[in-house]
């Protein structure tokens, strides 16, 4: 199947479509979406076996980034908890623009879902072993992304490359650190066992490795018509899913 993607910058104008005054979703809304088909990717991949029941005392390590792409990993994790994992929080850097991540957070809280942060950023290692844990979520960085990376994210990014062949590392709608239209653009790159692209795939998509990378679309939240104006044809989701392996 030939998979349509639409460049950064019209998924920027996608979502600024989809938030404006003719459609009126709100960032949360979409949010909320995107989060919960990040996290049933997740449980498609990572399936807890009703007679084995050992995934459920492993955790699921999410490293939430700054802006959206972090926010969705937050509502990742509260889905994950709900649906039987333990995930474990990292998000060094609380964005303080939108006041609902600190209600995201204190959602976390509720949940009892363990939350790492800058204090932790010499030791977040510690909580990431290979034989506690299911996979990475990487929620660091989406289509905003604007190279070089600041810190402390690209000691993180290295940490991630060194780990992928002994974790599986879930990238939220782009893998940290590719360029959105060009993919993976820099020396050392993090090549992810899922990918779960929101809405419609990025460029960036075509260059996962067929052979390792999972592919998902999730973020089901537009019609046939709203995407056939700028180009593409919605996805074939069956039934209730928000996931559709592609
Ligand atoms: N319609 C949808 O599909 C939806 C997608 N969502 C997710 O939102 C992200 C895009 O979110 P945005 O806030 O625009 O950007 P990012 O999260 O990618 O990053 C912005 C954030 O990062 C900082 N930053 C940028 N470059 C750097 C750098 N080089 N070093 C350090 N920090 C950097 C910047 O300052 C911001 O703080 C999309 O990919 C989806 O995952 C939404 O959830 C809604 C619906
Ligand atoms: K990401």
């Amino acid at each position: 199947m030939s998979i349509k993607v639409v460049s950064s910058k019209l998924a920027a104008e996608i979502d600024k479509e989809l938030m404006g005054p003719h459609i009126g979703f709100t960032l949360q809304q979409l949010m909320e979406l995107a989060g919960f088909s990040v996290a049933q990717a997740i449980t498609r991949e990572f399936p807890i076996n009703k007679a084995d029941q050992s995934l459920r005392k492993k955790n699921v390590f999410v490293i939430a980034g700054p802006g959206n792409n972090g926010g969705d990993g937050l509502v990742a994790a509260r889905h994950l908890k709900l649906f039987g994992y333990n995930p474990i929080v990292y998000y060094p850097k609380r964005s303080e623009k939108q006041p609902f991540y600190k209600q995201l957070v204190n959602q976390l809280d509720f949940f009892k879902v363990p939350l790492l942060s800058q204090e932790d950023n010499d030791n977040w290692m510690d909580y990431l072993k290979e034989e506690d844990t299911v996979c990475i979520v990487d929620a660091i960085f989406g289509f905003s992304f604007k190279p070089p990376m600041r810190p402390p994210f690209q000691d993180i990014v290295d940490k991630l490359v060194e780990l992928e062949d002994k974790i599986p590392i879930v990238s939220v709608d782009i893998p940290t650190g590719w360029d959105v239209d060009q993919g993976p653009i820099t020396e050392r790159f993090i090549s992810p066992s899922l990918l779960v692209s929101l809405t419609v795939p990025k460029p960036c998509s075509t260059f996962i490795n067929k052979k390792k990378t999972s592919h998902y679309i999730g973020g089901r939240f537009i019609s046939r018509e709203f995407a056939n104006k700028f180009g593409f044809e919605p996805f074939n989701y069956e039934s209730t899913d928000q996931v559709l392996k592609i």
